[in-house]
């Protein structure tokens, strides 16, 4: 059953259309949900607490309408907004309590469960210190702390990594995965990054202007193309890895594979179930050692690097045949921006 369904939703603003006929459904787990800035994604966690109203279309957020229930969602949903919105005289420990007696929490219950909250998200040992001297990650987790105080069965996390380090945006991401996982809280989490959310989520759904580009399971996006990426190293020649590649490929498209350079590495069709051997056996004849030989994945990124939604990124990287340039294959690196703004 999903936690959250979209249906035709559209929202105007005067000079923007934020939204435009959306409709997704939400399971439970971790939604990863990433569109450029200014795609629509903080517009829509706003109209699913039911603090803005669409223009038209529906939704139901744990089976209520955000249209009449906004108070009953907020009472189950975490809110992490995506600007800075603390008080910096309160410590931290002041300022979630009074989120929890503001969620409706007893006295007791809420210093109780500020206590395990502030733990969770790392800030127990930095608890009574004001916000003001805290850094951006610290209060990051206060924002995240206070989402999850009241013990919702669903968070909304709008951009949680904003401003972090790689560091801090690692343990953030960890933080966030932590939820759906050891806590069972279903999240939905936004980014303009979307080499972040492939690591954490169990979903992912991409808009584009307001429009769903796609959704579907990460495992979808990410499932294994038919191409081999290998590396190697030549035992006899030193540093000159071109040769050494050179070698190798030369050698497999002797043995009827199709194989195409892609900066160290050789992109390999997987024809058929013994190129695997084939690989191992020819570098080991040539004297040259394998570095790396991994079977590639799809990454998110390739659907807006492609262009089109459901596009085969990546699955036919060997078409060109031995004498075929270099193709650019699946990104190594992390995390991409969509479009910069
Ligand atoms: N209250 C508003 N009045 C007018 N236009 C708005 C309002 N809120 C958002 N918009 C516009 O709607 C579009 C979507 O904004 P939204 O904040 O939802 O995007 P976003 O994907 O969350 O991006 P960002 O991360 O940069 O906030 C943008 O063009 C924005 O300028």
């Amino acid at each position: 059953m999903p936690v959250i369904s979209i249906h035709d939703l559209t929202k105007r603003f005067p000079s923007v259309t934020a939204l435009d006929q959306l409709t997704v459904d939400i399971g439970p787990g971790v939604t990863g949900f990433v569109g450029a800035n200014g795609a629509g994604k903080s517009t829509l966690i706003k109209i699913l607490l039911g603090l803005q109203p669409a223009t038209s279309g529906e939704a139901t957020v744990l089976d209520l309408d955000v249209a009449t229930q906004g108070p009953a969602i907020r009472d189950r949903v975490g809110y992490m907004p995506e600007h800075d919105c603390l008080p910096p005289d309160m410590s931290a420990t002041e300022f979630v309590v009074h989120m929890a007696r503001m969620s409706g929490l007893p006295a007791a219950s809420a210093r109780e469960r500020t206590a395990d909250t502030l733990r969770h998200v790392g800030l127990y040992e930095e608890r009574y210190r004001p916000i003001g001297g805290y850094s951006t990650g610290m209060r990051q987790r206060v924002k995240l702390a206070q989402a999850l105080v009241h013990d919702p069965r669903l968070v909304f996390l709008d951009e949680p990594t904003n401003g972090l380090d790689p560091s801090g945006r690692d343990e953030m991401l960890g933080l966030v995965r932590r939820i759906g996982t050891d806590f069972q809280i279903s999240v939905l989490v936004t980014s303009h990054l979307l080499g972040e959310l492939e690591r954490i989520s169990d979903q992912v759904v991409i808009i584009d202007g307001g429009r769903l580009l796609r959704a579907s399971s990460t495992a979808e996006f990410t499932r294994a193309t038919q191409v081999l990426a290998v590396e190697v190293a030549a035992f006899d020649s030193g540093p000159d890895w071109t040769a050494a590649r050179d070698r190798l490929g030369h050698a497999l498209a002797g043995h009827g594979l199709r194989v195409v350079p892609d900066g160290r590495l050789l992109m390999i069709d997987i024809a058929r179930e013994e190129t695997f051997d084939v690989v191992r056996d020819t570098a080991a004849e040539l004297d040259l050692g394998l570095v790396r030989m991994e079977q590639r994945r799809h990454r998110i990124e390739e659907i807006f690097r492609d262009g089109a939604p459901g596009h085969q990124a990546g699955a036919d990287a060997g078409a060109g045949g031995p004498a075929g340039g270099p193709v650019s294959g699946p990104d190594q690196g992390g995390a991409h921006r969509v479009r910069t703004p």
